[in-house]
């Protein structure tokens, strides 16, 4: 639509009027110069300023997350150690694997539980996508509010209970969590209280979704599942392009080395690595419309005349291959990545590449989706050589919604690849 009705055009959805922008020196006005006018959500989240800071502040500061390091260490390591006991030349499905590992590994770090032992796996991951699905669903209710209360198309009473079942666990998960650590003796007092205020926090606002705002909760789950997806994109790309893959794991045996685990130090030498995934985010930005946000007042845009209380979508999908920008846009092409003169940062240094948005709606989980990112991509592809079964053609197609998915799941079979089995332990 960018392309035929220019990078900035308005959809009037019933009484809804949301603004759609496309292009990179526009996205840089919504952002930068109006981010104040355009920090509020559509939906809201309730008492996003506090969250924020604690979240960003504390939760995901530098010190927590090199603490995090063991944890996420140990579920990196599960995931290798059960593919190796489990799935060797057999069909096995990257992306839960994936799925699992991320959301262990932060559900550990964030609020100290995991979620195994609750039924957890295939039905969690159900029902992240399920809740993903419903948010992207478009809802006849959002725009002529005077029929919300009917809930014609039932979406609101599916999203409830979807919603509940997710609450309900996690919830489970942060009293744990909580219990356990009123009765810990050990860690310093000054981040258990830190911790404690966090996941009270959370319980606090995790169970209230009747105003129809999202809880950061949401947020953080959608999270995880966003870095997983994208993680089964990395490897769609490196399958579809075998001498990429060669070179992704060249340089992993060069660093590492074979005889060795893949260790969060290696992570600044992985250039190749890290061009592959930020081509895979231009490609396949796993939230390509960003977040909504909502205008708080008039404010003017390329020009046009944006009211107050429209919705504001950011095209990152639309910037990311318009042609002007870049060269071959449509093309995998990691190296345009490694030229010095060109780099680019998830903190949206340039306005072209924005797949974790900007401002002060940022993404709040950046440096803990792109360590786990780089870990498990990392690991996976270090550990194990990937082909796909013989009777399988790769799928690449995607599903556009709020978060961009594969089509089909991947499926890949895994062969060993390092020479001390040991480290398979
Ligand atoms: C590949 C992984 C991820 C992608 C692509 C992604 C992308 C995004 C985007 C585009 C936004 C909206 C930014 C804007 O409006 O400018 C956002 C918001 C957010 N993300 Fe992420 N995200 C990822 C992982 C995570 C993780 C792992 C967490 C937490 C554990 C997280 C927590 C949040 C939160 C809390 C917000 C809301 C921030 C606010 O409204 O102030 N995200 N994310």
């Amino acid at each position: 639509m960018a392309r035929v009705y220019g990078p900035i055009y308005k959809l009037q959805l019933g009484t809804k009027l949301c603004i759609v922008v496309s292009s990179p020196e526009l996205v840089k006005q919504v952002v930068r110069d109006h981010d104040t006018t355009f920090s509020n959500r559509n939906p809201t989240i309730a008492d996003w300023r506090k969250l924020r800071k604690v979240f960003v502040g504390q939760m995901l500061s530098k010190i927590n997350l090199d603490d995090g390091y063991a944890l996420r260490k140990e579920e990196v390591h599960k995931s290798i150690s059960h593919i190796y006991h489990d799935k060797i030349g057999t069909q096995t499905d990257v992306g839960e694997f994936a799925f699992s590992t991320v959301i262990n590994a932060t559900l550990r770090m964030l609020w100290g539980a995991t979620l195994q032992g609750t039924n957890f796996g295939e039905d969690y991951r159900k029902l992240v996508a399920e809740i993903v699905y419903l948010f992207a669903k478009p809802n006849i209710s959002d725009y002529f509010p005077v029929l919300a209360r009917f809930d014609i198309q039932g979406i609101e009473r599916q999203a409830k209970k979807v919603q509940s079942a997710i609450d309900k666990i996690l919830s489970r998960a942060i009293e744990e969590q909580m219990k356990m650590l009123a009765s810990a003796k050990n860690g310093g007092v000054q981040q258990k209280h830190e911790r404690k205020d966090f996941l009270q926090f959370l319980l606090e606002n995790n169970n209230n979704h009747e105003d129809g705002s999202t809880s950061f909760t949401d947020i953080v789950v959608g999270g995880t599942d966003t870095t997983a997806t994208i993680g089964e994109w990395v490897l769609t790309e490196l399958m579809q392009h075998p001498e990429e893959m060669i070179r992704v794991q060249e340089e992993l045996t060069q660093i590492v080395g074979l005889n060795n685990l893949v260790e969060e130090f290696h992570f600044p030498k992985l250039h190749h690595l890290d061009a592959v995934i930020k081509e895979t985010f231009c490609l396949h930005p796993p939230v390509p419309l960003l977040v909504p946000r909502r205008s708080s007042q008039p404010t003017i845009i390329g020009g046009y005349y944006i009211p107050k209380g429209s919705t504001i979508f950011l095209n990152a999908w639309a910037i990311q291959r318009v042609p002007s920008v870049w060269d071959d846009p449509l093309e995998f092409r990691p190296q345009r990545f490694l030229n010095p003169s060109n780099s680019f940062d998830y903190q949206g240094n340039k306005f072209q590449f924005l797949p974790f948005g900007y401002g002060r709606r940022i993404c709040a989980g950046i440096p803990l989706a792109e360590r786990m990112l780089f870990y498990v991509l990392a690991s996976f592809l270090h550990s194990f050589d990937w082909k796909l079964p013989n009777d399988k053609k790769l799928d690449v197609s995607d599903k556009f919604g709020i978060v961009t998915k594969k089509n089909t799941p991947l499926i890949a079979v895994p062969t060993p690849r390092l020479s001390n089995l040991e480290l398979y332990a």
